[in-house]
């Protein structure tokens, strides 16, 4: 089968081993060392800033804030597939997404992490695949994250101590407004979901289409519209600011314990993605 992966083949000379996207309230990535900046052009336009790249013991890795530096992208119009795109071309083989999100469960608590494992689609509007024809694919989303990441992401926070959660089921609503009550009724009571934001779809399809084991961190920042006061903004990133210590933490221990091989790490079959999807 012709290699569709190999023809986006990079003209970037700096490479990665790990890319990081940062949501809301991570927008940087002060414990990387020899750190510098690299603006990278797609075929799909302009990712959403600068690219962080530099070291942490060894590993190479690639910094991205989702929503640019200073928060100036809102979710429905962030560029998704050039900065999945650019990941891609940096040759990073993991990707590990940081995302704010509420809870629809009491006992998933703000402040607590939580990995999803499914998602439901709620966006209406984005550009969800690199396959636009004529080249056609179908890449299998029964299980949409990498379980050797996640397994590692849980296990790097118990180690520290740090309440996560092993899986869930993120809503993944169009935005940028919150949901409605009635909406919120139905993630939590209908789809029995555990989580929603607003920015997972269609990054993680997009990852899965360039063979990249991706997972997400995701971080409770509020009770969506169930708590007293419903959700806003500014909770969210306050309670972002609050705990975006422990996001950091996470990530520290976790980059070093990444194999350069995803498939040295217990198995997975993210790499091979597209071996039964191309038309
Ligand atoms: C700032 S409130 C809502 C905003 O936060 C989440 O973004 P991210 O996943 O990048 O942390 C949510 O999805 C919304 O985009
Ligand atoms: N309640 C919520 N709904 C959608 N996106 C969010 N991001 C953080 N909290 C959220």
């Amino acid at each position: 089968m012709e290699n569709w992966l190999n023809k986006t083949s990079s003209k970037i000379k700096e490479k990665a081993d790990i890319a990081i996207i940062g949501g809301s309230g991570l927008y940087s990535a002060e414990f990387l060392e020899d750190a510098k900046e690299l603006l990278i052009n797609t075929p799909y336009g302009a990712p959403s800033d600068a690219f962080t790249i530099g070291t942490l013991k060894g590993k190479k890795v690639a910094f991205l804030p989702r929503h640019g530096k200073g928060h100036r992208i809102p979710p429905h119009k962030i560029n998704y597939r050039a900065n999945i795109w650019a990941i891609k071309q940096l040759g990073a083989k993991w990707v590990l997404s940081v995302s704010a999100v509420g809870s629809l469960r009491t006992d998933v608590k703000p402040g607590d992490f939580i990995v999803p494992d499914q998602f439901i689609d709620f966006t209406k509007s984005r550009e969800y695949t690199f396959f636009d024809g004529p080249r056609v694919a179908h890449v299998s989303m029964a299980y949409p994250f990498c379980e050797s990441l996640r397994r590692k992401v849980v296990e790097t926070a118990r180690k520290l101590n740090i309440n996560i959660h092993t899986k869930g089921t993120y809503v993944c609503i169009e935005g940028p407004r919150f949901s409605t009550f009635a909406e919120s009724r139905i993630w939590k009571e209908v789809f029995k979901a555990d989580i929603v934001g607003m920015t997972l779809v269609p990054e993680v399809n997009l990852a899965c289409e360039m063979e990249l084991c991706y997972a997400t961190l995701a971080m409770i920042t509020d009770y969506d519209v169930w708590a007293e006061r419903p959700v806003t903004a500014d909770e969210v990133e306050r309670v972002m600011s609050e705990n975006v210590k422990k996001a950091r933490e996470i990530l520290y221990n976790l980059i070093p314990e990444l194999p350069e091989n995803p498939e040295e790490n217990g198995g997975c079959s993210c790499c091979r993605s597209l071996n039964t999807a191309l038309l």
